[in-house]
């Protein structure tokens, strides 16, 4: 289990990232050139399947262990009237997940994973980031420990989510602190604000990057700052992910501000990652961008909750059940291109 000791452990990690097995990549690239199929005919499912050799370091990858973690906390920027939601609806949510009735329960069900729920301190919501850090240095890191925690070491793909009333905030103030561009580049309607929720999102990001961005120096400090307990708990999680070769599926908007701040201290730091779905979020296409990442899948979801991941499950198991499943043009004596 990976456990960072502290704010340094954080970023000598950050420092000192796995990278895949060379063997393995090129023993499923050449795969992929030999099995029954006019070379490139299955487009992506060819590199995803590439991409999942590499970082299982195995030339037949495999999908039997899909682990799901939605992470749940509270926000003290709520206060200032930027979600559509009261602040009790992180906890109800949480509930339900618990009862197996939300989306993402549905959703792990039909893609086979396995989903668990980690609430974070919901009775404590963070400092408001207009105003004041998110966390304290211990805080902090015991979120992004509860993230590391939680992933399991022989999982074969792992996606993690969130649930936070208000969280779309602080991911804007993320994106913008890792990205530059104003606050209002990165704000959007979140759970579904009006226009004059919008403007009162983009002047609490205004505040909270006048006040902190100066202090902003790495990527701990940017996340203890402006982010919150459940996004530095999905940060914690896919930078642990790395540390142990698990390939990681990117949710929505939230799921991938919450890597902002890693990606803009290591700029490889998404090698491990596909992004499943682009969000209907103003800026999530933004920010795949700046992580130089295609999205599988573009729905019009907005939800959260890990839901986007969940849906594109499929397309990984669809390309590895071709890479695994398929006749090579030897074994098939089908003659092969010239
Ligand atoms: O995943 C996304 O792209 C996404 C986009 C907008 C909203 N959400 C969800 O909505 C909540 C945050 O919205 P808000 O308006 O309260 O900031 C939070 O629980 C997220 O899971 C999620
Ligand atoms: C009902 C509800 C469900 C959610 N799931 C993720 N974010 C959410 C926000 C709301 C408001």
């Amino acid at each position: 289990m990976i456990r960072f000791t502290g704010r340094a452990a954080f970023t000598a990690a950050l420092s000192a990232l796995p990278e895949p097995g060379a063997a393995a990549t090129a023993l499923a690239r050449t795969r992929q050139a030999e099995l029954t199929k006019p070379a490139g005919s299955l487009g992506r499912l060819e590199d995803i399947a590439v991409f999942m050799a590499g970082w299982q370091d195995a030339p037949r990858p495999r999908i039997d262990k899909v682990q799901a973690v939605v992470f749940a906390g509270n926000h003290g920027v709520a206060a200032q009237g930027v979600s559509a939601f009261p602040v009790e609806v992180t906890a109800q949510m949480v509930a339900n997940f618990q009862a197996g009735g939300a989306a993402i329960n549905a959703l792990c069900r039909a893609a086979g994973a396995d989903l668990s729920v980690v609430p974070l301190d919901l009775d404590r919501p963070t400092g408001d980031i207009s105003r004041e850090a998110a966390m304290s240095e211990a805080e902090c890191l015991a979120a992004l420990n509860a993230g590391a925690a939680a992933v399991n070491p022989d999982a074969h793909l792992l996606f993690v989510g969130e649930m936070g009333i208000g969280n779309t905030t602080p991911a804007s103030a993320l994106c913008a602190a890792a990205f530059g561009g104003e606050a209002a580049l990165w704000c959007g309607k979140g759970s579904g604000v009006d226009s004059e929720g919008v403007a009162r999102k983009v002047r609490a990001v205004e505040r909270a990057l006048i006040l902190h961005l100066p202090d902003c120096n790495d990527a701990f400090e940017t996340l203890r700052r402006l982010g919150g307990r459940e996004i530095a708990a999905m940060a914690g999680a896919i930078l642990a992910a790395r540390m142990l070769r698990i390939p990681v599926l990117l949710d929505g908007f939230i799921a991938c501000a919450s890597i902002a701040p890693l990606v803009n201290e290591a700029p490889g730091f998404t090698d491990h990652c596909l992004a499943a779905h682009c969000s209907a979020e103003a800026g999530h296409v933004r920010l795949l961008g700046h992580f130089g990442l295609e999205p599988l899948l573009q729905l019009g979801m907005r939800l959260g909750e890990g839901s986007g991941a969940a849906t594109a499950v499929p397309i990984v198991r669809a390309a590895l059940a071709a890479h695994n499943e398929m006749a090579t043009f030897a074994e098939a004596a089908v003659a092969s291109g010239v």
